[in-house]
């Protein structure tokens, strides 16, 4: 897989999408902006699941400019993306060993569950241990635990991310877990930060893609400022947390 293709389906006032088709490249990090409510978790779902015209947006993704028959849409899915969605609860009655070790058999990996634990908790503050059940994580140790397993045992080309400041988690260390080289990573976000890690960003409104913006010189070293501002509130963040005083 080289690229992902995305034909223009309609915004929620039925109208045309403002364009023919967006190619996605591999190896390539794409952010997703809008306004709550604007479509963005559906343009990544889209994605995920291939859509061909019949999600409410009808929009068609192709792969390498082919569009996958309805009967490989499912395992091409499973196979080729990983989507790590807003809300993240497992409902599995095993434990995180046990999950562990059971996803990296069906993977056909060889990655050991405690190295997948020890990248999760360099990303999450509060730290999981093996014997764990997995149902008992917080939202945020599911996420954790979810972007060590999509780097170490998943492995899939394409990632999906929704809103991975939520979580609570070490934002910049889980990005650059997910974005290996060679991967076509989509981020949806409200955060500035964030958005402007990608080069190329995409703005959802009233559920239609209404542009594809490139980013400026000016914004890159805008994304260096917000950046060291985004170390320091962590910094504050990890005081706080330990119940100091901040000033
Ligand atoms: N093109 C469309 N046509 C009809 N409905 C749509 C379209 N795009 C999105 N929707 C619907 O609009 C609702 C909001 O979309 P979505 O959850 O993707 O928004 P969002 O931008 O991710 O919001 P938030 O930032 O709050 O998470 C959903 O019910 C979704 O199915």
């Amino acid at each position: 897989m080289r690229s992902v293709t995305i034909l223009a389906g309609r915004g929620k006032d039925g109208r045309p999408e403002p364009f023919d088709s967006i190619s996605l490249k591999r190896g390539e990090l794409y952010t997703i902006v809008g306004n709550t409510g604007s479509g963005k978790s559906r343009f990544i779902k889209d994605i995920e699941q291939l859509a061909c015209g019949d999600s409410i947006t009808g929009r068609r993704v192709l792969l390498d400019g082919a569009p996958i028959p309805l009967t490989e849409r499912q395992s091409t899915s499973a196979h080729l993306v990983a989507h790590l969605g807003q809300n993240m609860r497992f409902v599995l009655d095993a434990s995180v060993e046990e999950f562990l070790q059971l996803h990296a058999h069906c993977r056909d990996r060889m990655a050991a569950p405690a190295e997948v634990l020890a990248l999760a908790n360099e990303i999450t503050p509060e730290p999981v241990n093996l014997r764990q059940g997995l149902n008992q994580l917080s939202g945020g140790q599911s996420r954790a635990l979810m972007i060590a397993d999509i780097a170490l045992i998943c492995d899939s080309p394409i990632v999906l991310i929704d809103e991975i400041e939520n979580a609570g988690i070490d934002k910049e260390r889980a990005l650059s877990l997910l974005q290996k080289k060679d991967k076509l990573v989509l981020v949806v976000t409200h955060d500035p930060h964030t958005a402007l890690m990608a080069r190329r960003r995409i703005v959802l409104a009233g559920g239609a893609v209404a542009a594809v913006v490139e980013r400026t010189a000016g914004e890159a070293a805008l994304y260096e400022a917000l950046g060291r501002a985004y170390r320091e509130q962590r910094r504050y963040q990890i005081q706080l947390r330990k119940g100091a005083c901040l000033a």
